[in-house]
């Protein structure tokens, strides 16, 4: 175990002192694209801006002979373009594989200074992290770079999801986790096929009527990456650090994506990944308090004054807890004004209705 007098000490002789604090910069969407693929890597300098985050993914999805050009199609692309105020992320292979020691070579040497956060595929537990932590260090060092690259674990294999705390905690660099629901449902043996969503075939049924045990009985479907989403939060609130929903594969179910994300939105997660275009606009909506979330909270940080007490508004109770909520609220409504214009003249429009 580290001293905690150790634990933002750089790694290496050179490397940038460790952050203290992870900043909450909006990242409502990932999206993901194969920098291998000429048609998706064409898009990707119109997309800056559209989206909070571009992550060139390295990993699966990617066929196997392709790697090589995927690494250096980001290489290229990281140098051409002027990413601004979108944050720049890669999915790096696994750590057991043949290919991540030049990803992580080539990526901190080459494109360190535009990479935000690395992130980690089926990290098994604090000892990985500490893997990744040491080798950043020593490359960020080489490199010159004046700020660490964070790092961000995809929790999808059952040792994983078992260690889920020591993750969180294993380095100053962790900035957020996201569920793998592909690879950790095969890890754990579940009976689904999907990427990601709920099953028709996981649910409860209501209980026979007494009076006639016969008729039909409703269904109602459960949602199978419950406990794992809330497991992760949990950890992440604890260590400071940012949980999101990771991939929808049903991309043409556009409906359901969007209550997949709702979930994990309202149990905390602070956004997901987009593996289409048009799951963009679907997480960029719902990782967003919604208008009459903003309004609300705004009318309850009114009413509670020095935030202390309880009153009643609209016939509830509010008191400093539901305060506390309603800031959550207020703050990722503040945090993405200053990056969405549409957003931020929507809740301007509030300030003016309520004032009236
Ligand atoms: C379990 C996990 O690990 S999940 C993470 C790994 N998986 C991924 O990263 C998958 C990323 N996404 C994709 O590969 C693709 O979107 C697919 C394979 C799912 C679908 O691709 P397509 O069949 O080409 O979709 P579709 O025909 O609807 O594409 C429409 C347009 O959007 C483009 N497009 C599709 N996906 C993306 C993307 N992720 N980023 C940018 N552009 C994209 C296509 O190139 C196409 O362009 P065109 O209109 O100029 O022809
Ligand atoms: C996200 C991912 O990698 C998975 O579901 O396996
Ligand atoms: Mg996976």
């Amino acid at each position: 175990m580290r001293s905690s007098k150790d634990f933002f000490r750089p790694l290496a002789v050179g490397a940038p002192q460790p952050v203290t604090e992870i900043p909450a910069r909006p990242s409502r969407a990932i999206h993901f694209f194969d920098p291998s693929n000429e048609k998706m890597a064409a898009k990707i300098p119109q997309m800056v801006g559209t989206v909070d985050v571009l992550l060139g993914n390295l990993e699966d999805a990617v066929k196997a002979d392709n790697k090589e050009a995927a690494r250096a199609g980001l290489v290229r692309i990281a140098k051409d373009t002027d990413f601004g105020p979108t944050q720049l992320w890669t999915r790096i292979n696994a750590l057991d594989s043949p290919w991540v020691l030049d990803d992580l070579t080539t990526l901190v040497t080459e494109i360190g200074d535009k990479l935000d956060v690395i992130m980690v595929p089926k990290v098994q537990g604090a000892e990985d992290i500490h893997y990744i932590d040491r080798i950043l260090a020593q490359l960020e060092a080489r490199a010159g770079l004046d700020r660490p690259i964070l790092v961000h674990a995809i929790l999808e294999t059952a040792r994983g999801v078992a260690n889920v705390e020591e993750i969180c905690g294993a380095s100053p660099r962790m900035q957020g986790l996201s569920l793998g629901p592909a690879d950790l449902a095969a890890d754990r043996r579940m009976k689904t096929t999907r990427v990601g969503g709920g099953h028709p075939g996981y649910l409860v049924r209501q209980d026979p009527d007494a009076e006639t045990p016969d008729a039909p009985r409703a269904t109602f479907q459960q949602d199978l990456w419950h406990y794992t989403i809330a497991r992760m939060v949990d950890a992440c609130a604890m260590h400071g650090i940012y949980p999101y929903y990771g991939p929808f594969g049903d991309i043409a179910d556009v409906t359901a994506c969007e209550d997949q994300f709702r979930n994990a939105f309202l149990l905390g997660c602070v956004g997901t990944w987009s593996l289409h275009p048009k799951q963009i606009e679907i997480a960029n909506r719902v990782f967003a308090p919604s208008v009459e979330d903003i309004r609300h909270a705004r009318e309850v940080v009114a009413a509670m004054g020095d935030g202390t007490g309880a009153v009643m508004l609209n016939g509830k109770m509010e008191d400093d807890a539901s305060l506390k909520q309603c800031l959550v609220m207020v703050e990722l409504a503040e945090q993405l004004s200053r990056i969405d214009p549409n957003l931020k003249a929507q809740y301007d429009a509030i300030s003016t209705d309520s004032e009236v």
